[in-house]
């Protein structure tokens, strides 16, 4: 099977009820930049990144994957999936000017298309490929009913919804309100709302200093939060070891890192507890399975952040040991050609052979903006 031509996409999905916020994002509309890479055997292979849907930078991710990296890869087959992972990632021009960033969206955006196809190829899904099991417990958590732009009359009703309708046994709300008081009034209603039982969690994404992410990491024991995370800048190591010092609520983060490196001082440092690495931010499932290796092998839990809205880490946490749970958020399921399932707040193993990225004829039709 020999790689014949790539051919941008750019998928810009609304966003629930129009628009949401974290503490320092606001967007309407979730962004899917990537590629579809075609054979001469007649498969296709897709593969996206996450973004804010800014179609200006879309574009260039798109444009690094098809016209920086694209020349070195036709006529080569896709199957030899790390081998290619290698030489993209290896490529001096490209590697010059980006060991992080647009580039490494662009390589991770190819590597999930290589993985679709190669398990295409093989007539399997991938966590199928990758030796894991339809039998085992994936738990699914939902983040879908704690955005910080939500009343917080609309935050309890729909974190009760997800638990008492939809089955949920944990769900996550954002924190870093202008007034820590305002989060703390929304955690307790949460808590109230949904019970001791089930699980709860918390996102500052990034917004807090370090005295405003200890001040605040203290009075989550109140509500019994089962992790903390992002709490403050995305890159800062001590800084998280300092609050893992100063607080009793574990340390989740990763959805913001880029590289396998920097997960490796983060967990070397002792500053997180529980890894999320995601797919669409590093250089895509070949780099995804050196961190959640490194992770497991410091026996840290493996919660893939879903900037693939699921689709693509449903299959790896089939596969992978360290991975037993992972976020649910549904904006792209409804232009996915075989959408993430859930029932009873556990996911189904997919069927279909391939990575998950599959878009639908209406999706390419509808929300195409390449
Ligand atoms: O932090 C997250 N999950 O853990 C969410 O993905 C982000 O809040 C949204 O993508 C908006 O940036
Ligand atoms: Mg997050």
């Amino acid at each position: 099977m020999k790689i014949t031509r790539l051919v941008p996409i750019i998928l810009h999905a609304p966003v629930t009820r129009g628009s949401i916020a974290d503490s320092t994002h606001s967007i309407t509309h979730w962004g899917a930049p990537g590629v579809a890479i075609e054979t001469d055997a007649g498969l296709t292979g897709y593969g996206f990144s996450g973004t804010h849907a800014h179609l200006a930078t879309d574009r260039l991710i798109v444009d690094c994957a098809v016209h920086s990296y694209g020349p070195l890869l036709l006529g080569e087959d896709p199957r030899e999936v790390r081998a290619l992972w290698e030489k993209l990632h290896k490529h001096a021009p490209v590697q010059w000017v980006g060991r992080a960033g647009l580039t490494h969206l662009a390589l991770g955006a190819i590597d999930i298309a290589l993985w679709d196809l190669k398990a295409k190829a093989a007539g399997q899904p991938l966590w199928k490929l990758l030796g894991g099991s339809a039998a085992k417990k994936v738990e699914a958590y939902n983040t879908d009913g704690g955005w910080l732009n939500w009343p917080i009359e609309t935050l309890v009703s729909d974190c009760r919804r997800l638990v008492e309708s939809e089955g949920y046994r944990a769900v996550k709300i954002k924190v870093g309100s202008p007034d820590p008081a305002t989060d703390l009034r929304r955690l307790e209603a949460v808590r109230a709302a949904i019970g001791p039982g089930v699980r709860l969690m918390t996102d500052a994404n990034g917004k807090l200093t370090l005295p405003e992410a200890i001040r605040l990491g203290r009075r989550l024991a109140d509500y019994d939060v089962v992790w903390f995370e992002e709490p403050t800048a995305f890159d800062d190591v001590l800084a998280h070891r300092r609050l893992v010092e100063a607080i009793e609520t574990p340390i989740a983060l990763g959805e913001q890192l880029y590289l396998a490196a920097q997960f490796r001082d983060f967990i070397h440092a002792g500053a997180v507890h529980f890894v999320q690495p995601d797919v669409v931010r590093l250089a895509g499932i070949t780099e995804f399975w050196q961190v959640a290796d490194l992770a497991h092998s410091y026996s840290l839990p493996v919660v893939p952040h879903v900037g693939d809205m699921c689709q693509v880490h449903q299959h790896l946490c089939f596969a992978h040991p360290g991975c037993r749970l992972l976020e649910y958020i549904p904006w792209l399921r409804d232009w996915m050609k075989h959408p993430a399932q859930i029932r009873d707040g556990h996911f189904i193993a997919p069927e279909a052979p391939g990575a998950g990225m599959e878009p639908t004829a209406d999706a390419l039709a509808r929300i195409n903006r390449a």
